[in-house]
């Protein structure tokens, strides 16, 4: 009998404290060579943290980190860690003013047999090799930032792997991909694969852990709960896994499941987009009354995302009209736009969201700092009662209002973005890509924000293409390459809704 080889990563009775608080409690893992590993859990469960550790950017209190069977280098030896394996977050660190092939040999630009740094032609050649080595079809001498989300991800993961790793983290790779874009993701990991790769994937939508993993690991209060090939696991069990509690209530709604009751006819109108244009949209218009949600989806080039943010100041059109409240809203301006009534949860919550030197209660209550004390002075405990509960309404897990939101775990930052986009009261909601980086229960307690907003009489736009948060709106917009294009009442057939978005015109779906 041939006895199973080591696994190629593996955490054993791994702890790790962060002052009161245990991130994770005697867990563990076994990642084996050729086998796609899914992680998952709610926000918070541990999973960074373990990764961290796998990484060897943390050190556990307890526990021992192991590659092939061998101990985990000396945590200052990064070269060696660098070898055994790579992590790609959701945040690219891919330096957007160098070129593709400086980005891959950042830090190490190759020698010749002298010793002396190869010429630049040199490198730009073996940058090359490089990326057809691994079928990236990314030119070598383009500046990063023009790359697409997902070519810089495919540009991370070339870089991984000529440092000698053959083991790659991918850290919600999909949370910024719409759906095309992740399925040719899913392409590339496939043929990477095959080429001897071995991935452990973490990601808050579900359906990719079917698609993509053999095996899953979930995560629950910092411990492991089952690890199991995904073929044992049924959705069902995964969630109850995950949240301890029966998956029923959280299920997805079924594709063309009724609209959701509406508490009242919409109301007066609230926003009106009058033949807006900018650089990235053209010619749109559309209204919002009070009460009502209303969706707008389209890929990552069809200007959904610009609009959102031109609504909140958060982006300057070029031309038209935006109205709130019947009043002209002076564009390009987010004081204006808070003025006129404008709550906003941003897409990129580190650029635009949060500021992490502060904490909890304080990013929580800032567009209303003024108004937390006599004369503009701050009192504390009012501050305080007011993220308490924010808190509490959005379940976010934290030791409490004075934790710097930085300790957060990534989807309980999301809810600190969310309830600071509540603070004002505002008669508008613009939401943008409200769930990503969320886990399955806590996307219904954030869509129940938006019903809830719906239900006080407030206009929402849901800036999304996620099925699951579309179903939620009383109708849906959808833009393709910067027009708007399309047009659903609830209850869309989900197909015919995606082949929109796709840009497909009805009856080619
Ligand atoms: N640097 C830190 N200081 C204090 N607490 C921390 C720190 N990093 C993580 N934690 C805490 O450890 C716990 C686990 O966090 P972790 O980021 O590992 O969760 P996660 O499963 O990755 O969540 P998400 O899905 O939201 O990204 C959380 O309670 C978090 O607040």
């Amino acid at each position: 009998m041939t006895e199973e080889p080591p696994p190629l990563a593996e955490a054993r009775g791994i702890t790790k404290r962060y002052g009161p608080t245990v991130a994770l409690r005697d867990a563990g893992i076994a990642v084996r060579a050729g086998a796609s590993h899914g992680l998952v859990g709610r926000n918070g469960a541990g999973k960074s943290t373990l990764v961290a550790i796998l990484t060897g950017l943390e050190r556990p209190d307890a526990g021992t980190v192991a590659y092939d069977g061998e101990p985990a280098p000396a945590p200052a030896d990064r070269a060696a860690w660098d070898r055994r394996v790579a992590c790609v977050h959701q945040r690219s660190t891919v330096i957007g003013e160098l070129t593709v092939a400086e980005n891959l040999f950042l830090g190490r630009r190759p020698v010749t047999s002298r010793g002396l740094p190869v010429s630049w032609r040199r490198l730009r050649r073996e940058a090359r090799a490089l990326l057809d080595t691994w079928g990236v079809a990314v030119p070598e001498s383009a500046v990063a930032r023009v790359l697409s989300v997902e070519d810089a991800k495919l540009v991370e993961i070339a870089r991984a792997l000529s440092r000698g790793t053959r083991f790659i983290i991918l850290d919600e790779p999909t949370a910024q991909l719409d759906g095309r874009a992740a399925a040719r993701l899913f392409g590339h990991m496939r043929r990477l694969q095959d080429a001897g790769v071995t991935f452990l994937y973490i990601s808050h939508r579900l359906g990719e852990i079917y698609e993509v993993c053999r095996t899953v690991t979930v995560l629950r209060d910092a411990r492991r709960i089952v690890t199991a090939p995904v073929g044992e696991l049924p959705t069902r069990a995964l969630i109850e896994a995950m949240t301890g509690g029966p998956a029923e209530p959280y299920r997805a709604p079924a594709p063309a499941a009724p609209a959701p009751p509406r508490p009242g006819a919409p109301g007066p109108m609230a926003v009106r987009v009058d033949r807006l244009s900018g650089p990235y949209f053209h010619d749109v218009s559309l209204t919002l009354a009070a009460g009502e949600v209303v969706g707008l989806a389209g890929l990552a080039g069809s200007g959904s995302h610009q609009l959102g943010a031109a609504l909140a100041g958060l982006h300057r059109p070029t031309g038209g009209r935006i109205e709130i409240l019947g009043r002209p809203l002076r564009t390009g301006s987010v004081p204006a736009a808070l003025a006129a009534g404008v709550g906003c949860l941003p897409r990129d919550r580190h650029t635009e969201g949060l500021v992490p030197q502060l904490s909890v209660a304080e990013n929580i209550t800032m567009p209303v700092s003024g108004r937390l004390g006599p004369g503009g002075l701050i009192r504390p405990s009012v501050r305080d009662a007011l993220a308490r509960r924010a808190i509490d309404e959005l379940e976010i897990t934290t030791e409490g209002p004075a934790q710097p939101v930085t300790a957060l775990s990534g989807g309980n930052q999301q809810k600190v973005a969310m309830a600071r986009a509540l603070a004002t009261d505002p008669r508008v909601l613009v939401l943008i890509d409200p769930t990503a980086g969320v886990d399955v229960r806590s996307r219904r307690a954030l869509l129940d924000v938006a019903l809830r907003a719906r239900a006080q009489g407030r206009a929402v736009l849901l800036v999304s293409d996620q099925p699951e948060d579309l179903r939620a709106c009383d109708r849906v917009l959808v833009m393709a390459g910067g027009f708007m294009t399309a047009a659903y009442e609830a209850g869309w057939a989900e197909r015919e809704l995606i082949a929109a978005i796709e840009g497909i015109p009805p009856g080619h779906g």
